[in-house]
């Protein structure tokens, strides 16, 4: 099946499916013994998240094969992946935990190693963004709400550098020495430390500049905000300027290091 998606009811219906897996992740926040473990709050958010994707992809994107964090932790891989939906239902574990806000539901869909369209949600900052070929939108949201109730729905793009030099958003919790490398042989000095995919999201909408990641993290991880990025006028790509290709099973859907920033800053910082 080869479709372009850019369809508006199904993007809507994918953010409303978002916020209601954010619903079910927010029924386990600030659960006392949130201790990361077989049978624990985290485990149970996660699972109730992916329970509520699957289920609204069946219906929404029936016989599309689905690449899921916890299927796939249970052995359950995509048939085939020409086309197939990337979910991560919570991004950013240890932020659920310490309960900062910075965790994130990720649905992506990818199209010929592409991503095409991302839905991510914030379940505890009440935030959504939705990328995709019509472009980028980010909007206030409310865990569970149906996207018809979103509140200041806007377009977004990426922004032009600041003359105060670039800001870097680095992973809050998993950082790697390799990444202050490149900032540091750049002269970039503005650093933020942010939790999951809201890195992404947060250079879409003009909030930041840079983001790189020299490790393997999973694809599901990415794939949805990539999208939004790129349809926000940014990019993400290998350091080497080379594309990001997602579908990659000979990988266990591993994916290489990356660069995401904004386009400004990529003309910039040529690779
Ligand atoms: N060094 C590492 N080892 C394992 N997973 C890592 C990792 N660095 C990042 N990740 C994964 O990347 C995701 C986002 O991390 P970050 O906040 O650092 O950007 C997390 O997903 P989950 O929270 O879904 O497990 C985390 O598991
Ligand atoms: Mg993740």
């Amino acid at each position: 099946m080869r479709r372009d998606f850019a369809d508006p009811a199904l993007l809507d219906a994918l953010a409303s499916l978002a916020s209601r897996a954010g619903a079910r992740i927010m029924g386990h926040y600030g659960c006392e013994a949130m201790v990361k473990g077989d049978g624990s709050p985290v485990t149970a958010a996660d699972h109730d998240a992916e329970e509520e994707i699957l289920a609204g992809l069946a219906q929404l994107l029936p016989g599309v094969p689905v690449l899921a964090e916890e299927s796939a932790a249970a052995g359950r891989w995509p048939a085939s992946t020409e086309v197939f939906v990337a979910v991560d239902p919570m991004d950013g574990t240890r932020e659920f935990l310490s309960q900062n806000g910075e965790f994130t539901v990720n649905i992506g869909i990818i199209v010929a190693g592409h991503p095409v369209v991302g839905v991510v949600q914030a379940p505890a900052l009440d935030r959504l963004w939705i990328g995709s070929p019509l472009g980028a939108e980010a909007m206030a949201l409310g865990s569970g709400a149906s996207v018809g109730a979103a509140r200041d729905r806007r377009a977004i793009h990426t922004r032009a550098l600041p003359e105060t030099g670039p800001v870097a958003l680095v992973s809050r919790s998993h950082p790697d020495a390799a990444s202050e490398g490149y900032y540091a042989a750049r002269g970039i000095t503005s650093r933020r430390a942010v939790g999951s995919s809201l890195k992404y999201t947060l250079i879409a909408e003009g909030e930041a500049d840079v983001s790189v990641r020299f490790a393997s993290i999973s694809e599901w991880d990415i794939a949805a905000a990539h999208a939004v990025l790129a349809a926000a006028g940014g990019t993400m790509t290998q350091p080497d300027g080379a594309p990001l290709v997602y579908g990659r099973a000979d990988r266990q859907f591993r994916t290489e290091h990356f660069i995401a920033c904004s386009g400004a800053f990529a003309a910039r910082h040529p690779l």
